[in-house]
């Protein structure tokens, strides 16, 4: 067996868990260390980009949100076996640091380390901490966080390490920005990974409703459940809008490089990508988010005056147009946004969490 050094990442349930994770694999891997996943069945359907060499183990993982009340009886029993069994597995393999990125499948290796004094960190993406990573943040020596600021419990010190983003944002970090100006602009309308309904109820009919002058400047890409394309793509026609309506765009980091303006969910990657390209932002938080936590991830652009926020309950026609007139009226205001959003931006958040493994490195037994 190699005496390189082994880091075990526990991550689990849905993408957002898991590609933050992905990022710090491919990065400790360059740097010579071995790398082992811990996830549950659901985690493993997002492991395809994740490189060869990393050894994936599944764990059965048990949430006490779901199955019922039979499973909130056995849920405990499925967290002590899982727990025991990391544990033997820890025995065998002797991790020198384990990184949790929340989720219920990171719940066994992160207590597994706890018991046994491993040096341990947890990193959250988003700025209210996820059920699980509230159970380790005093019992984790780092809390690494992907946004500021995060809600943290009395006396836990959070790192703010920014979360990690794909490689075709970071080669438009700071893509330069062409102020909004009587010529063709460009808009950016994205729900998140699985688009957003209300998105595409006002969005079109606010762009559509705009002084004609600053309408017939516009170009608009909208991402747009299968659903609701039409009715949107039919409202953008009949104002004569130029709109590219899709479920999905596989070329989002460009097409903000090029955006005037992006009005999107403030999920944690969707706000990251935001910051690192630098651009001015109408952010609409999902408001069924657990512990409202898109209104948190929103707060730090907010904050910096990089972003306007409306509450989905404000959300209308009438307050989403006149507050994309503001940003595209105001040519000066909008260039402020973007610096005031790369100045809140952590293009190296992949690099700052290694360095908090390395140092954990340090005290590893
Ligand atoms: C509904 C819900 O609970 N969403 C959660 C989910 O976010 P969810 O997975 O919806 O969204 P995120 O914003 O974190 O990530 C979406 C990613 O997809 C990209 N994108 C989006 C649209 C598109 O057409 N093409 C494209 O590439 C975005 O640029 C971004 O990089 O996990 C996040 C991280 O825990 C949370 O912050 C969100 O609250």
């Amino acid at each position: 067996m190699s005496d390189a050094p082994l880091l075990v990442i526990a991550a689990g349930g849905t993408g957002g868990h898991m590609f933050p994770a992905q990022a710090l694999a491919e990065a400790m891997l360059a740097k010579g260390w071995r790398v082992k996943l811990s996830t549950d069945a659901r985690g493993a359907r997002y492991t395809g980009g994740f490189p060869h060499s990393v050894q994936i183990e599944q764990v059965k993982s048990a949430t006490f949100a779901r199955g019922g009340i039979a499973g909130k009886l056995t849920a405990p029993f499925k967290l002590a076996a899982g727990v025991l069994s990391a544990m033997m597995g820890f025995r065998r393999d002797r991790p020198t640091v384990v990184v949790g990125f929340g989720g219920y499948p990171s719940f066994p290796a992160i207590s597994a380390a706890y018991l046994m004094r491993l040096p341990r960190a947890i990193h959250e993406q988003n700025g209210v901490l996820g059920r699980v990573n509230q159970v380790f943040a005093k019992r984790v020596d780092t809390v690494a966080c992907g946004t500021w600021p995060t809600e943290l419990p009395e006396g836990v010190e959070g790192i703010f390490t920014g979360n990690p983003v794909r490689g075709a944002v970071l080669d438009r970090a700071e893509a330069p920005y062409i102020s909004p100006g009587d010529y063709p602009m460009s808009v950016v309308v994205i729900g998140g990974s699985q688009g957003a309904r209300i998105l595409s109820k006002v969005v079109p009919t606010a762009i559509a409703a705009l002084p004609e002058g600053l309408r017939a400047n516009l170009r608009v890409a909208h991402q747009a459940r299968d659903e609701d394309a039409v009715t949107a793509q039919q409202t953008y026609a009949e104002a004569g809008i130029d709109a590219d309506v899709q479920p999905f765009f596989q070329d989002v980091p460009a097409r903000f490089a090029e955006a005037q303006l992006v009005i999107s969910r403030a999920g944690a990657s969707s706000v990251a990508d935001i910051s690192v390209i630098g651009r001015p932002s109408i952010l609409i938080p999902f408001a069924a988010a657990t512990a409202d936590h898109q209104t948190a991830n929103a707060r730090g652009l907010v904050n910096a005056g990089a972003a306007i926020m409306i509450p989905e309950s404000q959300l209308t026609t009438d307050t989403l147009a006149a507050n994309v007139e503001t940003i595209l009226g105001n040519p000066d205001g909008a260039l402020q946004m973007v610096l005031a959003a790369l100045s809140v931006s952590r293009p190296d958040a992949t690099k700052r969490l290694v360095d908090i493994v390395e140092s954990l490195a340090k005290k590893s037994p």
